[in-house]
């Protein structure tokens, strides 16, 4: 198994009564591009501050290559794009890169940097002037001049548009191709989807799955059953329910067994319909279904 570059062991973190993670445990192998998907405030900002050293967990334990993140010798051989960064505007970009690379030993080549991320025409523009993509590129090479073993992208594309996005993913696949590390948030399944190979599902908190892409596609092998009836009983199977106008939507994993289920039921109905669902909405399904059996477990 490849080297542990980063890891949390049962690690809590609360502000205040919130509880932003609870008990999470995740190792990040040498070599791995992770993504970690959830919806707003599961904990992935909050998880990647931690790794950063930038807050501390309130119980349990996070190791950074090999140490503590508080240790600035480990912080150097780590690069991180927050969700929100504030660059100076009256540097160029050219001089904000030369900045950031003197806090480390050894920077990369700033003129391969710059093309590597679509910004060498601008290398002599001041920061100011840049459109809000271009600052977002910047950022994110920001977290590439130490030359880093391991980097962390809290939502990297978020404002960019699909060419500026897919230019960048670009730029993050030869960094792993060389085999650098990547852990990545991000709302975008679409981005999952196309970078990462281990997909880590949160939701309040607490980690809900782990696995492979094809893994989580499997795993939530939903199928939407759709139908005019006037009335449905409670069905068996039925994991979610949608009304729009005239029609239902039945989510479920069996739609074979649910639809048995309806002719058993003797209910009308017409123009039945089944379908894969897309990956954004089994997300949605795996997410509200794990947060309803912990409720269910938390009141049992
Ligand atoms: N500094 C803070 N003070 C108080 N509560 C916080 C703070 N930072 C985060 N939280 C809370 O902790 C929870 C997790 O937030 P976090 O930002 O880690 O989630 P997230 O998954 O990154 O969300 P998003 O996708 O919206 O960025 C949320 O309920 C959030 O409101």
């Amino acid at each position: 198994m490849a080297e542990i570059l980063a890891r949390t062991i049962e690690v809590t973190r609360k502000y205040s009564a919130v509880t932003a993670l609870d008990r999470v445990s995740i190792d990040i192998h040498a070599g791995e591009l992770v993504g970690l998907l959830g919806p707003n405030g599961a904990g992935k900002s909050t998880l990647v501050n931690l790794f950063a050293g930038l807050r501390r967990p309130t119980s349990g334990t996070v190791e950074l290559l090999g140490g503590s993140p508080l240790d600035p010798v480990r912080r150097r051989g780590i690069g991180v794009t927050p969700q929100e960064t504030g660059l100076p505007p009256t540097l160029r970009v050219g001089e904000c890169v030369d900045f950031v690379a003197a806090h480390f030993p050894a920077a990369v080549d700033r003129g391969a940097l710059l093309e590597r991320f679509g910004l060498d025409d601008l290398v002599r523009r001041q920061i100011g002037g840049l459109s809000g993509g271009q600052k977002r590129r910047l950022a994110v090479a920001l977290a590439f001049v130490g030359d880093p073993r391991l980097v962390f992208l809290d939502e990297p594309t978020t404002g960019l548009d699909v060419g500026a996005r897919r230019a960048l993913w670009d730029g993050i696949r030869q960094f792993h191709a060389e085999g650098g590390t990547v852990v990545i948030t991000s709302h975008y399944l679409e981005e999952i989807e196309a970078l990462a190979e281990r997909v880590v599902v949160i939701g309040e908190g607490r980690v809900l799955t782990d696995g492979t892409m094809d893994e989580i596609r499997g795993l939530v092998g939903i199928r939407r059953v759709t139908l005019t009836s006037a009335e449905l009983p409670d069905l068996p199977g039925v994991l979610g329910v949608e009304h729009d106008g005239s029609r239902t939507h039945l989510l479920t994993v069996d739609a074979d067994a649910l639809v048995r289920e309806l002719v058993l039921a003797d209910v009308p109905f017409s123009d039945l319909e089944i379908r894969p669902t897309s990956l954004e909405e089994a997300f949605l399904t795996i997410t509200a279904r794990e947060t309803i059996t912990a409720r269910e477990s938390q009141t049992a």
